[in-house]
């Protein structure tokens, strides 16, 4: 499933597997630390405009922060004519905000090809909805975002999906709660992904970090994520959800023209002819509304030759 295929931004929230209820780490288990460190440094910068005077600038009291107040979701049952049993659909009311949340606590979110037939129908639902500019993908429950493809229904067969590492990795941003653990496991399940979960993480966190993390299969906490770059940032798992919809809001308050652009033109460099031609549908989109771009589609309607002479031809 090629989640660029979606123009709108995405975020993920949630965590791939997360320590049991009691807080304490399971044997042979990665043991996990405090929020501290860079992970705090990066919550604080989430918020915080910086300015060399010591009071805010222009520039924050202009744009100032976005709200952390809960959102009220309201929830959608079936989607494409379907009725959704292993996904959770929602949107936020009065604002653009979508939310698929993987919804297999008891198998710690692991996907079935339904799951991620469910969660594509949601997808194009939000990217077909002018209303949505973000999508938070996340996983049910405390314990996991999702721990990849269900074991119990992998067939000989085998489905063109990756593990739920790589769907957050193909996510533009990803906000960790500070219990989660990352890791990709398929070389000791008899598994790999030779696609995006391979180069995208490669792109991520470097080649040698890639090597290590698929050739020894072992697992990261979120201040390790963190530091290699895995995720954008880390905060308490009570914290997330607030977290994730002040991310949401304030990207929701710049451009839509520019982030559609940015994301084209930093996906662009990466996926070839497919990212290019991408970034020049975007381009041809705002050509269309731009004076220049009517001048020849009414001049050939009116039947007459087109007047290109009043459009500046710039350095
Ligand atoms: C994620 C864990 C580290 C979490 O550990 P913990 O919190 O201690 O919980 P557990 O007690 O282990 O799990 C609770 C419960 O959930 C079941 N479960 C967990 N994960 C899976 C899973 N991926 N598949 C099936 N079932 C799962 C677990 O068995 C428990 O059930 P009980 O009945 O209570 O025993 C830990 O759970 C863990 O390591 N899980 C496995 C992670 C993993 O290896 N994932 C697979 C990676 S490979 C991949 O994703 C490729 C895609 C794929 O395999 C696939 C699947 C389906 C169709 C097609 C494909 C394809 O290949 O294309």
């Amino acid at each position: 499933m090629d989640l660029r295929m979606s123009r709108r931004v995405t975020v993920l929230s949630q965590h791939l597997v997360g320590e049991d209820a009691s807080g304490a780490a399971p044997a042979g288990e990665v043991e996990l630390q405090p929020l501290s460190g860079r992970a705090a440094a990066s919550q604080e910068a989430s918020t915080s405009y910086a300015s060399a005077t010591g009071r805010p600038s222009s520039y924050a009291r202009v744009h100032g922060s976005a709200s952390r107040a809960p959102a009220r979701w309201r929830r959608i049952d079936t989607v494409a004519k379907e009725q959704l049993r292993e996904v959770r659909y929602e949107k936020a009311e009065g604002e653009g905000i979508a939310k698929i949340t993987i919804n297999r606590p008891e198998k710690r979110n692991a996907f079935t090809p339904r799951t991620v037939s469910e969660m594509s129908w949601c997808f194009a639902d939000a990217r077909e909805d002018p209303a949505v500019g973000v999508i938070i993908l996340t996983g049910e429950g405390p314990l996991a975002f999702c721990s990849g493809g269900d074991q119990s229904v992998r067939g000989a067969g085998g489905y063109a999906v990756g593990g739920g590492h790589i769907l957050h990795m193909m996510c533009d941003l990803t906000i960790a709660a500070d219990n989660a653990v990352f890791g990709q496991t398929g070389p000791k399940v008899g598994s790999f992904d030779a696609g995006y979960g391979s180069t995208q993480m490669a792109r991520l966190v470097g080649q040698k970090k890639a090597r290590e993390m698929w050739f020894l299969a072992r697992l990261y906490d979120a201040q390790q994520a963190l530091d290699m770059g895995l995720v954008n940032t880390v905060v308490p798992l009570e914290q997330l959800e607030a977290e994730t919809l002040q991310w949401c809001r304030e990207i929701l308050k710049n451009s839509p023209t520019a982030l559609r652009v940015l994301k084209s033109a930093l996906n662009a460099a990466e996926d070839g002819q497919a990212g290019i031609q991408q970034l020049g549908g975007d381009a041809t989109l705002l050509f269309y509304q731009s004076e220049e771009g009517n001048e020849g589609r009414q001049a050939y309607m009116d039947k007459r030759p087109p007047d290109f002479s009043r459009f500046k031809r710039l350095p």
